[in-house]
């Protein structure tokens, strides 16, 4: 294909609700995603696949390839992002099938929300279809049916065994997870989902994507890297404490088990991030994010990047031991073993623009939906002298914000 065979118009517009504007996409149902940042100040929606670049390998080299093949096809400079993932790891989890290892997306209409102003880009439209890609669509609230844990057994015997090889000095740190059920009346809708998410106003990002079959949601606080002209920002989040009792924030900035998974997570990923940049900014200790179900312990880092793109610098950190563990490839022996592939949960997830700017996060307090039955996940990090029942009660505080979410719990 030669230059100009992409043809993009933009327009302005004045601020709708990203969830009337899924109401009003139902056509494109199956090919929509939602991105929200943790400060809201930013959002994006994407609504058909004009070009989708789906890999069976996880291969940075290769959406940035094919992304600089698409973008010189176009004429003038536009707004689109390249929007999508990389599964958490290289095996093939059924539960998400249908998406790729790789799994971008390009899409026929863009809106992004910018100091609540919207530019539309339309992608290889006519001003006909341009004009009358709307349609007017109703949406109901699913009634819940049940809730169920999946595998509570094996992931106290998880964390046992994991125990036990820490203590044999097998690796330092490892990340494990398990699943909840929530099985509703009938299919949930993604207009639904933001609607009731947006009413919400918790510390984090707001993920969906849909495939043909699923819908994938992520209420994450935890940021992968951002990429932003010369500049890198990422962070260390591992620590947590459920909010509710007396101190429990002070209670978390002194505790020693959680302070060795914070140190951990520090270094790896520093030590990542070190080939490509200078100018590391790291402070000293920890700071408390705070969410509405818990505490966490945060560390914002900076650089300024000499090499790379938000893609292969995503690749080099994931995962980081906040979902993986520590020696890394000891921890996702461990993991692999013992749980299985995690396709979207903990994987990087977010968008690259044109200029090759953009931002991933880490897909965490996620679930996977499939017409009327959701899979919720929930992880946390487990160290040598970690208690297999206090790390299920942190797993059980979050699953919390899916629940929120799916309105099993207000
Ligand atoms: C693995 C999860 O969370 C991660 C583990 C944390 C911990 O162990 O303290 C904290 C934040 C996340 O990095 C999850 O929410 O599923």
């Amino acid at each position: 294909m030669s230059k100009g065979n992409i043809q993009i118009t933009e327009q302005t517009g004045a601020y709708e609700s990203p969830a009337e504007l899924f109401k009003a996409a139902a056509r494109y149902k199956g090919e929509r995603y939602f991105y929200m940042n943790k400060d809201k100040s930013e959002w994006l929606i994407g609504l058909g696949h004009a070009y989708m670049i789906k890999e069976k390998s996880r291969s940075p080299e290769r959406i940035t390839e094919q992304f600089q093949t698409l973008l010189e096809q176009t004429k003038e400079p536009h707004h689109i992002r390249l929007f999508g993932g990389f599964q958490f790891d290289a095996g093939n989890s059924p539960l998400f099938d249908e998406f790729g290892h790789s799994h971008f997306i390009w899409p026929k209409i863009q809106i992004l929300c910018q100091n609540n102003q919207l530019t539309y880009s339309y992608t290889d439209m006519t001003e006909e279809e341009i004009l009358n890609w709307r349609s007017v669509s109703e949406v109901k609230a699913p009634v819940i049916q049940s809730v169920s844990n999946q595998n509570e057994e094996q992931f106290l015997r998880n964390v046992a065994t994991a125990v036990e090889a820490m203590k044999a000095d097998q690796f330092d740190k490892v990340v494990l997870s398990r699943q909840k059920k929530v099985v509703m009346n009938e299919s949930v809708d993604s207009a639904w989902l933001i609607e009731r998410g947006l009413k919400n106003d918790e510390y984090s990002y707001f993920l969906l994507m849909e495939g043909q079959n699923s819908i994938f949601v992520s209420r994450t606080p935890e940021q992968l890297v951002k990429v932003k002209a010369d500049q890198l920002s990422t962070n260390a989040i591992a620590g947590t404490m459920a909010r509710g009792f007396n101190h429990a924030a002070q209670k978390l900035l002194r505790d020693a088990k959680n302070l060795v998974e914070h140190d951990i997570v520090v270094k790896s990923i520093t030590a990542d991030i070190e080939p490509f940049t200078t100018c590391m900014n790291v402070p000293d200790s920890p700071k408390i994010m705070t969410n509405q179900f818990v505490y966490h312990l945060y560390t914002p880092i900076t650089a300024k990047i000499e090499k790379g793109n938000v893609l292969n610098i995503s690749q080099a950190l994931h995962p980081t031991p906040a979902l993986g563990g520590f020696p890394k490839q000891a921890a996702a022996a461990f993991i692999e073993q013992a749980e299985g592939d995690r396709g979207f949960y903990g994987a990087p997830m977010g968008y690259v623009t044109a200029e090759f700017e953009g931002e991933f996060i880490v897909a965490i307090r996620s679930m996977l939906i499939k017409e009327n039955t959701a899979v919720l996940f929930a992880g946390c990090g487990v160290v040598a002298d970690s208690i297999p029942e206090s790390e299920l009660d942190e797993t059980e505080t979050k699953f919390k914000p899916m629940l929120q979410l799916l309105g099993v719990t207000e």
